[in-house]
């Protein structure tokens, strides 16, 4: 639940697919697990993979095929280390022009509000992403993968920025593309924010189309209107 009356405190924003479009490598890097594994795959169901952690992301991937195979968990490490290798290998190539649109803008004018800043992403190649855009010196606090032990849907990696950014969950914001994203951010007692499209995310607080229209006065007046 949100805190009733309050000033928004922080925004706290996951990394691919909101602030850069490596949903899309990680979806390709995924594509040609599957196609080399003879699994069905789809856009759609790539959804259900987005803000999952890399072995969840596999399970689900290995669910779709029409002839299940028992992987012992030495197979399952290799090819999560192969997709791996693969979405490195396409992260190579990301500059800073690669920000998704009206990211740059609204970090400045969070800046100008005085707000606090974090990114809190399920990906251990957050570090990786964030440097190659330039981005390490824009956000207050960073946490990744690595520093926590329950991925999204749990709150964790949502409570840890707000704990490190020194604000209360219910005055922040969370900006999410994905479905167990939305969820951490609610369990977590934060206003939600999802890109994406509206029949997806009847859970979040706000959603908006894409990242150009994820302005400071839109959020404001939505959390105004909220609280
Ligand atoms: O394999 P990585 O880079 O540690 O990423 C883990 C997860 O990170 C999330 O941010 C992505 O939305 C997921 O698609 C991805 O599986
Ligand atoms: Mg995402």
């Amino acid at each position: 639940m949100t805190t009733t009356g309050l000033p928004i405190q922080a925004f706290i924003f996951d990394l691919d697919g909101v602030i850069t479009d490596t949903a899309e490598h990680h979806y390709l890097a995924w594509k040609a697990i599957a196609d080399e594994l003879h699994i069905p795959f789809t856009r759609q169901f790539n959804e259900n993979l987005k803000g999952v952690s890399r072995m969840d992301s596999l399970r689900l991937l290995l669910s779709q095929a029409e002839t299940p195979v028992d992987y012992t968990a030495e197979q399952l490490e290799e090819l999560a280390q192969w997709k791996n290798r693969i979405y490195q290998e396409l992260i190579e190539q990301i500059i800073p022009a690669d920000i998704l649109p009206g990211i740059p803008e609204l970090l400045a004018e969070l800046k100008r509000q005085g707000m606090r800043t974090a990114i809190a992403s399920a990906s251990k190649n957050a570090f990786t992403v964030i440097g190659r855009l330039k981005l390490m010196d824009a956000f207050d606090v960073i946490v990744d993968a690595a520093e926590i032990k329950n991925t999204k849907p749990d709150p964790e990696v949502f409570l840890k920025a707000a704990e490190l950014l020194q604000v209360e969950p219910g005055c922040s914001i969370g900006v999410e593309d994905a479905v167990a994203g939305v969820q951490a951010i609610k369990a977590a007692g934060m206003f939600a924010v999802a890109i994406g499209a509206k029949e997806a995310f009847s859970h979040a607080d706000l959603v908006l189309g894409s990242t150009s229209e994820l302005t400071w006065s839109t959020v404001s007046e939505a959390w105004s209107a909220r609280n």
